[in-house]
């Protein structure tokens, strides 16, 4: 099979892609991608770092005002669809693969043009700008909540959950630890604020490092997200000692492992985030971002919250304070983490990419 994936932005879209890629690799080892993504996207760092050949389109978004500057988007897009089309035709692909992000839009839609097979994936409960817009031309909608089926054509819109979710449950939580430096004897909390880390987040982690020693039995890890490292490591730096019990990272690559290693998560509620935490099973405490279309954030967190799976923090209620007193809740008590666990994990949809290769499967050229 020969499959092009395109998706970006955020680590939210293309995680997902390149976990469609890892499945189909597992059931035909033969298969061959191009991925097709935006060069100022994450997508443009993180696709090297695998063996899927990268190209890039360039796009930009859509405003939702009535602007000069969408003028000049569609312009661009006009082009990329061209771009998008010489690249498909030299690929020949048996199948084009869209996970969202505006990316997506010329490259799904110039397949469509060409009769190449398309499928498109909606990590949120309420669907993005681009793939509503490609919804139409597309075979087939996967989307990851059932509330979302009402926003796509019936005919072809199928439930399979986050693909995510299925590449997490092959992360080794050995490795993990190893990576940590960090025994079996220390309960892992991870702390990230989505793929480009979160201000809010970030602050209130901060306030709580000379805390951490309260919890000897607990090995914090807090990914700053990139660009907000330095500034993070001089603040660090400010406070004096580090506590034993932290580690840092700007950003980590192998968060499968991590996860399977976390005994709890505090971060952003991102969809692809909250479909791997549900899938193994980590109870969290989530802080939805506020600068999201529609706030979807915070509806994905409430649906965890509702079922009991996590503690939802708003961020205009955020403190270190506060962060300290959810922490201490959970991991000072064995049966609330249990409980916890229990209900996130029933949440979980650890099949979601084996279900998008079935839909693969179903394509007919
Ligand atoms: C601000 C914004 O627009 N956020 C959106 C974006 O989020 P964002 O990309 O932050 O969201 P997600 O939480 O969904 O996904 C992050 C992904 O990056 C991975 N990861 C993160 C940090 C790290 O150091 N290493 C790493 O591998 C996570 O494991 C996960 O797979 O896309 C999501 C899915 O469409 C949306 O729900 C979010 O609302």
């Amino acid at each position: 099979m020969r499959v092009v994936l395109t998706g970006g932005g955020t680590g939210g879209h293309i995680y997902p892609a390149l976990a469609v890629a890892k499945e189909i690799s597992r059931q035909q080892p033969q298969a061959a991608f191009l991925y097709i993504g935006s060069k100022k996207g994450l997508e443009a760092q993180l696709v090297p770092r695998t063996d899927i050949p990268f190209q890039s389109v360039e796009i930009a978004g859509l405003k939702r005002k009535l602007t000069f500057d969408n003028v000049k988007t569609l312009w661009k897009f006009i082009q990329a669809v061209s771009l998008s089309k010489r690249m498909l035709r030299e690929f020949r692909p048996d199948v084009v693969i869209g996970t969202g992000g505006y990316v997506c839009g010329p490259v799904v839609y110039a397949a469509a043009r060409l009769g190449i097979p398309t499928v498109i994936h909606e990590q949120n409960v309420v669907p993005g700008l681009t793939n509503k817009f490609l919804a139409r031309y597309v075979d087939r909608v996967a989307v990851s909540f059932e509330e979302s089926l009402s926003f796509f054509p019936a005919g072809k819109t199928v439930l399979t959950g986050n693909p995510r979710a299925t590449e997490v449950m092959h992360g080794d939580p050995r490795a993990g630890r190893a990576f940590l430096g960090v025994g079996e004897d220390k309960r892992v909390v991870l702390i990230f604020g989505g793929s480009r880390g979160a201000r809010a987040i970030n602050e209130a982690t901060l306030a709580i490092v000379p805390r951490m020693q309260e919890f000897p039995r607990t090995h914090f890890v807090y990914v700053t997200g990139d660009v907000h490292y330095d500034s993070i490591s001089a603040a660090l730096k400010e406070k004096g000692e580090q506590p034993r019990n932290l580690s840092v990272y700007p950003f980590v690559h192998n968060m499968p492992d991590l996860l399977a290693a976390a005994h709890l998560m505090v971060g952003r509620a991102g969809a692809s985030s909250l479909a791997e935490l549900t899938a193994l099973g980590v109870p969290s405490i989530l802080v939805p971002s506020p600068y999201v279309t529609n706030n979807h954030q915070e509806k994905n967190a409430r649906g965890l919250e509702k079922q009991g799976a996590s503690i939802v923090i708003l961020e205009n209620e955020l403190s270190g304070e506060r962060l300290l007193e959810s922490l201490s809740a959970i991991l000072g008590s064995e049966e609330r983490w249990a409980a916890m666990q229990k209900s996130s994990r029933q949440l979980g949809m650890p099949d979601a990419a084996t279900k998008i290769y079935q839909v693969l499967g179903e394509l007919k050229r």
